[in-house]
């Protein structure tokens, strides 16, 4: 069952790839490589066709490959479009139906926008830089798009540090230097943002610091001459032209403050000590303004408390659509505001969940996807404001990437579910007449048992209402117990859901039941069960997680002697500081964890967070820091643990793995430690294939050999 596959190596370095056996079966580790993902959907204005970004992984060449396909909205088989030796995603058709533009990174070219022509079929890609690349008015005359107007400073030519590598370089505030530029190729640092997940160390400036504002301009199609219609000290953002072309509309500081000013203001309250009456308070930071596409003087169209996004002009350009979040702890609604000004309407009333995104068709019905709990849907809104949104296709899955052809008529997204990995669908705008238009993992699918899930509520502390699933063993068989693994999700606001998901399915096939919950502190159910964990992370989340435990524990099928937990990331934290607090699970897996939330917040990128969830820094609340930490209670810690840690995880850093690993081992409870290389925050999702695909076998070795006795 383990399905572990050798990886040969040929003579010229590249790796067999083994048959795998045909089904049905259970899913083997190879299995993975098959699985096609299917992305950013983009129907063409006149609702024929549908093109989309197709992924796949090249198990011989350990990476993923992405091109772009197209199916017509009738039927029929998708046709590949882009060349199979390069990269290409995310397709767009120009507004005129000439050109499918995509973006790639190939030869012979400037910037990664490539097309490819419609209106004369030639078979190679070209780039168009006359054909401009922004917000477009109904004609497709022209399209206004945003940029930095001043240069980026540049570096003297003669610096005496630029042979040397960017991160030794000693960056321009420094004082110490190195004593011989050759001689040093360490890291140098000075700037508080030194290095983050995606890209990592993050080299310091070599100039004084200065701001490049953002500045509106606009080109003509045909034309390769780009117009700069704004000179300001301030920036201008997400800027949509006008139905008409206008106007632009576009959203800014609420006191049209330069970008300098509204920096240095913001770094010098980050420095502060926390204040409830200062950081809880709503703050009016954005606003938005109309400016005539020209240029001229912007005119402020409402002022509004809170941060605004997705700006959306109505097709009669009369009013402008926008989502909105009051302040942070807040659920974000979309409002309709007249472009002349006036109180914005909200359209979601006190309807529970959020919007992801939004289209205001031309048709005039406002659309908008969101995840209701753990699925997700696309709903239309009441322009009134006076009735919930009515959902138009939903079900027990996740729809992503809604996109309408010129009329709104027709919509096409890609849709997943727990034992159906992506394929794209298309429907009319109201939702009827869904038809699916891929069939990319049919092969997969043909051999491949995917394990299915029941969905179940339960109410846990405080009578919140709590969404659980839990995922049945490959070849279960009713009077037989089994061993079941609860999966904990990060963030902690993210949510797990109604998707296909390689890690639930990955264990269902070793034959363990697989349990997975939202506990309170996810994202998908409103902002008010999102943050009813601030200042208290493993209190109440961690009963939400026990309690539904306790449920499936009690069922006849499930043996609650061989349970196991498992979790990355805030799940990471969770599964141990749930080592701490209870003997029930015979073994635990945790995935880039947090062991300490002191060192977390030194060492992260991202300790915004805990400042926000914590109510300030370590010394305005190091009590609170202390208390919520694991390793304050390691000593009580007897289940055996594997720990899965990437080298250059600077999202979660390692230290917080190393002081775990150590703790355990001086007190002699089982425990290994996997360290991989070339691998980020990110290894279980987009990391190196073979490095995913081997954090996943030794899940299923861990987990089989503490819960069924076998590896
Ligand atoms: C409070 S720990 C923060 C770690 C991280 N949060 C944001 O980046 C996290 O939990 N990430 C999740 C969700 O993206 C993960 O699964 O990696």
């Amino acid at each position: 069952l383990l399905g572990a596959q050798a990886v040969p190596r040929s003579a010229t370095g590249a790796a067999a790839v083994a048959p795998l056996p045909k089904g049905p079966r259970a899913m083997v580790l190879g299995d993975w490589y098959r699985v096609v993902n299917v992305s950013s959907p983009a129907v063409s204005p006149d609702g024929k066709r549908v093109a989309m970004t197709v992924t796949r992984a090249v198990e011989s060449e350990n990476r993923r490959h992405s091109e772009v396909w197209v199916v017509n909205t009738a039927g029929g088989e998708p046709q590949r479009w882009t060349a199979p030796s390069t990269e290409s995603s995310t397709p767009r058709w120009s507004p005129d139906g000439k050109y499918l533009f995509f973006a790639s990174t190939r030869a012979g070219g400037r910037g990664n926008t490539w097309a490819i022509r419609l209106d004369m079929p030639s078979g190679e890609a070209v780039q168009v830089p006359e054909y401009p690349t922004g917000s477009m008015p109904t004609d497709g005359s022209f399209a206004v798009f945003t940029d930095a107007a001043v240069p980026a400073p540049q570096v003297p030519s003669a610096d005496p540090f630029n042979t040397m590598p960017a991160m030794a370089r000693p960056p321009f505030d420094a004082i110490t230097r190195p004593a011989a530029a050759a001689r040093f190729d360490g890291r140098h640092v000075v700037d508080m943002n030194y290095k983050n997940n995606g890209t990592g160390f993050v080299p310091g400036r070599r100039v004084p610091r200065t701001w490049r504002p953002q500045q509106l301009f606009r080109q003509s199609v045909g034309d390769t001459s780009k117009k700069q219609i704004t000179s300001t000290a301030y920036s201008h953002r997400g800027a949509v032209v006008s139905p008409d072309g206008k106007w632009v509309a576009f959203i800014a500081d609420a006191r049209l403050r330069s970008d300098s000013v509204a920096d240095l203001e913001r770094d010098s309250l980050a420095r502060l000590p926390y204040d409830k009456v200062r950081d809880e308070a709503e703050r009016n930071d954005a606003d938005i303004y109309v400016i005539d596409a020209n240029g001229g003087t912007p005119r402020k169209v409402i002022d509004w408390m809170g941060a605004e996004s997705a700006l959306t002009w109505s097709p009669d350009g009369k009013s402008l659509a926008f989502i909105g979040r009051p302040v942070r702890t807040k659920s974000a609604r979309i409002y309709t505001v007249s472009v002349a000004g006036g109180a914005p309407r909200n359209l979601l009333g006190d309807w529970q969940y959020e919007p992801s995104d939004m289209d205001w068709l031309s048709t005039g019905a406002i659309q908008f996807t969101a995840d209701i709990g753990g699925r997700s849907a696309l709903l239309r809104a009441d322009l009134t404001g006076k009735t919930a949104p009515k959902e138009l296709v939903g079900g027990r899955r996740q729809l992503r990437g809604a996109s309408y052809d010129a009329a709104g008529k027709i919509v096409a997204y890609t849709a997943t579910s727990m034992t159906k990995p992506t394929e794209l669908f298309v429907a009319n705008a109201d939702g009827t007449g869904e038809r699916q238009l891929t069939s990319f993992n049919k092969d997969v699918n043909a051999d491949v048992v995917w394990s299915d899930a029941d969905r179940f509520t339960y109410k846990s502390v405080g009578n919140m209402e709590i969404e659980g699933w839990l995922m049945k063993p490959y070849g279960y068989e009713a009077g037989k117990k089994y061993p079941m693994v609860i999966y904990i999700h990060g963030g902690p606001h993210s949510a797990y859901g109604e998707g296909w998901f390689d890690e639930f399915q990955n264990l269902a096939a070793q034959g363990m039941f697989v349990l997975f919950t939202n506990p309170r502190g996810s994202s998908g159910y409103g902002a008010d069960f999102t943050y009813s964990t601030r200042g208290r992370w493993g209190m109440e989340d961690y009963d939400d997680l026990m309690k539904a435990v306790d449920i499936v524990a009690a069922r006849p099928d499930v043996d609650s002697t061989r349970m196991g937990a498992t979790g990355g990331s805030y799940g990471g934290f969770m599964t141990t500081w749930m080592a701490t607090k209870t003997t029930r699970f015979k073994a635990i897996q945790t995935d880039r964890t947090i062991t300490d939330w002191t060192y977390w917040y030194g060492a992260s990128d991202a300790q915004g967070l805990t400042e926000f969830e914590f109510y300030g820094k370590p010394w305005d609340n190091q009590a609170l820091y202390d208390t919520l930490s694991p390793i304050r209670y390691v000593n009580k810690v007897k289940t055996p643990m594997l720990i899965v840690q990437s080298e250059e995880d600077h999202r979660t850093p390692m230290g917080s793995a190393e002081i775990w690993f150590m703790s355990l081992k001086k007190q002699g409870v089982p425990v290994e430690l996997v360290r991989y290389p070339r691998s980020n925050h990110d290894l279980s999702r987009t990391g190196e294939p073979w490095l995913l695909v081997d954090r996943l076998g030794r899940l299923r070795q861990w987990f089989s050999h503490w819960l069924i006795g076998k590896n």
